[in-house]
């Protein structure tokens, strides 16, 4: 799937978000080095830190399917500049992409800044890092 197709799977999932309390959906659409594509939206909660955002959603959706070699992934939100993911999912982004696997952060104006996972989370904290 091209770049501009991923990005609308993202918008497209946006409209599923649950967001009561933030009042702000995201989406997220990510391509597996199969050619898989899976999407997810952000899901909030009354207790607010269990809040799931739509990269993450999207990823797990991948893993649990058995899928774990992901390519790419784009996420969009209606932001006045690109939508930078959140820490936690840059964590998540950098145990299943390869560094020089391709982010898509876009808003609704279609402003797309494309990075590379090692330019989202430059020395990040792996699996390497555990053994002696
Ligand atoms: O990249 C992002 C940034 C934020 N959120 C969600 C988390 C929460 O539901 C809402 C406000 O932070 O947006 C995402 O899903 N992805
Ligand atoms: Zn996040």
């Amino acid at each position: 799937m091209n770049k501009q197709d991923l990005i609308e799977r993202a918008k497209s999932i946006r409209e599923k978000a649950y967001v009561p309390y933030s009042h702000f959906p995201v989406g997220a659409a990510v391509v597996t080095k199969s050619g898989k594509v899976y999407d997810g939206c952000n899901i909030e909660n009354a207790a607010y830190p269990v809040t799931c955002c739509a990269e993450r959603v999207a990823i797990f959706k991948a893993i649990s399917d058995g899928e774990s070699d992901f390519q790419s992934l784009a996420v969009v939100a209606d932001t006045k500049r690109p939508v930078p993911p959140c820490g936690s999912c840059r964590q998540v982004i950098s145990e299943f992409f390869s560094p020089d696997a391709e982010v898509y952060t876009t808003n609704l104006h279609g402003e797309v800044k494309q990075v590379t996972v090692e330019e989202l989370l430059p020395y990040s904290f792996s699996q390497d890092d555990l053994s002696d």
